[in-house]
């Protein structure tokens, strides 16, 4: 028999029906080093597991008999108007995934009305990704020793019409990664990241003095990403951020620190309403994002799922991935009878 030559294979979408469907799946499409790189988590990767367990372990509590004929899903960031709270991720090397990399993702946010958080280390030009945008963008910066390229890399993405700067504080060094290194993880000559020269080792640490400095000639708002400690969280409001990301980089940076979602409650009664939170972490079910809302998130942001609907679909996987979440939300929200965001408070977690 001859063998199938690589890329005559179409890829036949229709048999992923969820978020677990597309992982499972992308294993065949790529590398194994890039898959190693996406899918790993830290060290014994017990925080990688504890996100999706803690989102498990939570039960619901539905009410019955209400009108959820009119479903609203729309939520307000900002002064930015979104039809749904699923954001993707900032993740790093799309072309790793994908040929098309991150132009295909900014398609796949478009066919699904998805706002899309770009990496600082986005393997596509910012300029490209954001002339090809019809959802909001935001921008992932990572702070590099060169402040004064800093400033600028700010500034350009702002120019180019990014919405928002997530400023990621939970990265002063990438953490244990034994299997990214087993699998010798180098990037190819020919993907390049045209924003961020070299791996992510700096020397001059990033402190609160640098947030206040950002913000000092940012013009759009800046979230930090990468929040756990509600202590941390008090000090994000006081520092007069206009938002926080819980987020434990996806399992990816400190090994045993919590799940987000078991992390959230304490930062919700802690911030008090003063800026919206967001998280993400282990979301790959309608019901996810319902948990997170309910616990005091204003909207989600999923990572992985979109790295292997990229690989397995390009544009149309990353779509896909989106639609599917948008929809499990609505199902879950007819199904605890809430017909609005702000309609899903602790009372439907059965507690
Ligand atoms: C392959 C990969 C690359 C990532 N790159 C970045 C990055 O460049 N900047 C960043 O702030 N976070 C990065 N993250 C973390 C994600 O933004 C996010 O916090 C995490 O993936 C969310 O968890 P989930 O993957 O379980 O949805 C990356 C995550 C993955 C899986
Ligand atoms: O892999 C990651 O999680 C990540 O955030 C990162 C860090 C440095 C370079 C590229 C990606």
């Amino acid at each position: 028999m001859e063998a199938i030559p690589p890329g005559a294979l179409t890829r036949d979408l229709s048999t992923l029906l969820n978020l677990f469907d597309f992982e499972e799946s992308a294993v065949d499409w790529m590398t194994k080093m890039a898959y190693e790189y996406v899918a790993s988590g830290a060290a014994d990767e017990l925080t990688l597991r504890w996100n999706r367990q803690a989102l498990d372990a939570i039960r619901l509590n539905p009410t019955v008999l209400t009108d959820v004929s009119q479903l609203d899903t729309s939520v307000s960031l900002f002064g930015t108007r979104l039809s749904h709270p699923i954001l993707i991720a900032p993740t790093a090397y799309h072309r790793l995934m994908h040929p098309e990399g991150e132009l295909a993702t900014v398609r796949g946010a478009g066919a699904a009305s998805a706002l899309y958080v770009v990496s600082s280390f986005t393997t596509t030009p910012l300029a490209e990704i954001a002339q090809r945008a019809t959802q909001p963008l935001w921008f992932q910066l990572y702070v590099r020793d060169d402040r004064a390229f800093t400033q600028n890399l700010i500034q350009e993405a702002e120019a180019l019409g990014y919405r928002a700067l997530c400023i990621t504080v939970d990265t002063p060094t990438p953490g244990v990664r034994n299997r990214e290194h087993r699998s010798h993880f180098k990037l190819p000559d020919d993907v390049r990241t045209p924003h961020m020269g070299g791996p992510l080792v700096e020397k001059k640490p990033l402190t609160w003095k640098d947030i206040e400095w950002i913000q000092s000639f940012a013009k759009t708002p800046v979230l930090l990403k990468g929040i756990l400690n509600p202590d941390d969280a008090e000090r994000a409001v006081e520092s007069g951020v206009s938002g926080i990301i819980v987020s434990n980089h996806g399992g990816r940076n400190l090994d045993t620190v919590p799940a987000t979602i078991d992390a959230l409650p304490r930062i919700t009664e802690r911030v008090d309403q003063r800026m919206p939170i967001l998280l993400d972490g282990g979301i790959r079910r309608g019901t996810d994002v319902l948990k997170a809302i309910a616990l005091g998130a204003s909207a989600v942001l999923v990572g992985k799922p979109i790295c292997f609907g990229l690989a397995c679909g390009g544009a149309e996987g990353v779509a896909k991935v989106l639609q599917i979440l948008q929809h499990e939300l609505e199902l879950a929200m007819a199904l605890t009878g809430r017909a609005t965001l702000a309609g899903i408070d602790r009372s439907v977690i059965w507690q």
